[in-house]
């Protein structure tokens, strides 16, 4: 299976020509909802690679590194404003939690065909919307004049399916977060913007650095999109991916002023709430976009890259 070009479709047909490909090579495994895949081998010692070639290109950061599971409690996810912001891409964890009674009920709904899901309760979980999220709470309290640099990886979930290969709704996210001063989280971002185009560069991806914003949800978003880019707070690295029409965002950087030092009572030694800014490598995004690039062959990919991601 070779990967022809899809760049010359409309937009809905190259997704749709790009996840025929990926699904046909065995890259992705359909799981029959759309954006939820399973991974192939093959897929997945790519990602694992550039996993990797992560991990090494910013050992400089010295980072923390903490795992996340990609759940919040519902208490955390309401000190933040995702639910003004994002609400269509909002998942929630619900479960049985009744007793014989209800669960006889709950069993006769299924077998006449009748709504069962509204027999389910909301735990006291949320899936969590982005990598670095989970983090903030556990960092509540006073910051050294150092900050903290931590290193994250998780799954994500937003609810945006898509026949894009690239647009999935559970995800990984790899992130290097900086809590401190605004000082130190502009001058990581500077970093994160070198090490993200030098790692990309690194396996063969030469991505344009655009200034972007968020998806901000309803007509009020227009305003917090307009001022998120005014204030020069998110990039994204692009690539051409499923079509070279619209690039697809393999990375970003974002800048979050304080909000997540007040949000969390995140402290400054001298007591003002912290800033912080990420990078978030999409690492099924950049997956993807190396079979694009480099064919779905990997055994004849360009040995530099073949090296870069000890394949
Ligand atoms: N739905 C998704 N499926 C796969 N990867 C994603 C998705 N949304 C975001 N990512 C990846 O996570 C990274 C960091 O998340 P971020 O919130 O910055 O996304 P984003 O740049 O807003 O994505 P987009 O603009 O395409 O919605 C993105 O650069 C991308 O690589
Ligand atoms: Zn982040």
């Amino acid at each position: 299976m070779t990967c022809s070009s899809t760049s010359s479709l409309p937009l809905t047909e190259a997704y749709q020509a790009f996840l025929d490909q990926v699904t046909e090579a065995g890259l992705l495994i359909s799981l029959g909802v759309r954006g939820v895949y399973g991974y192939g081998g093959t897929f997945d010692a790519v990602l694992q690679g550039f996993d990797r070639l992560v991990t090494k290109r910013a050992s400089g950061f010295k980072a923390d590194v903490m795992r996340l599971p990609g759940l919040l409690s519902r208490e955390h996810y309401l000190k933040t404003s995702h639910m003004e912001n994002f609400p269509d891409l909002m998942g929630s964890v619900h479960s049985f939690m009744g007793r014989d009674r209800e669960h006889i009920a709950m069993l006769a709904k299924r077998e006449n065909g009748e709504d069962w899901t509204q027999d389910l309760k909301p735990s006291e979980l949320m899936l969590s919307p982005a990598c670095c999220y989970p983090l903030y709470p556990t960092a509540t309290g006073t910051l050294t004049s150092e900050g903290r640099i931590v290193d994250l990886l998780s799954q994500v979930f937003r609810h945006e399916p898509s026949i894009d290969p690239c647009r999935l709704q559970f995800f990984r996210q790899r992130e290097f977060v900086r809590i401190g001063t605004a000082e130190q989280a502009l001058e990581h971002r500077r970093r994160c913007l070198e090490l993200g185009r030098d790692t990309l560069a690194e396996v063969g991806l030469e991505v344009d650095i655009v200034l972007a914003n968020d998806p901000f949800f309803g007509r009020g978003g227009r305003v917090m999109a307009a001022s998120q880019k005014d204030q020069d707070l998110k990039h994204e690295f692009t690539f051409a991916v499923a079509t070279a029409e619209k690039p697809t965002a393999i990375a970003s950087t974002n800048c979050h002023l304080d909000y997540f030092g007040k949000a969390f009572d995140i402290k400054l030694p001298n007591g003002e709430p912290a800033h912080s800014a990420c990078i978030g490598f999409g690492l099924e995004r950049i997956t993807l976009a190396l079979f694009k690039h480099h064919g779905f062959d990997p055994d004849r990919w360009p040995a530099d890259v073949k090296n870069a991601l000890e394949l």
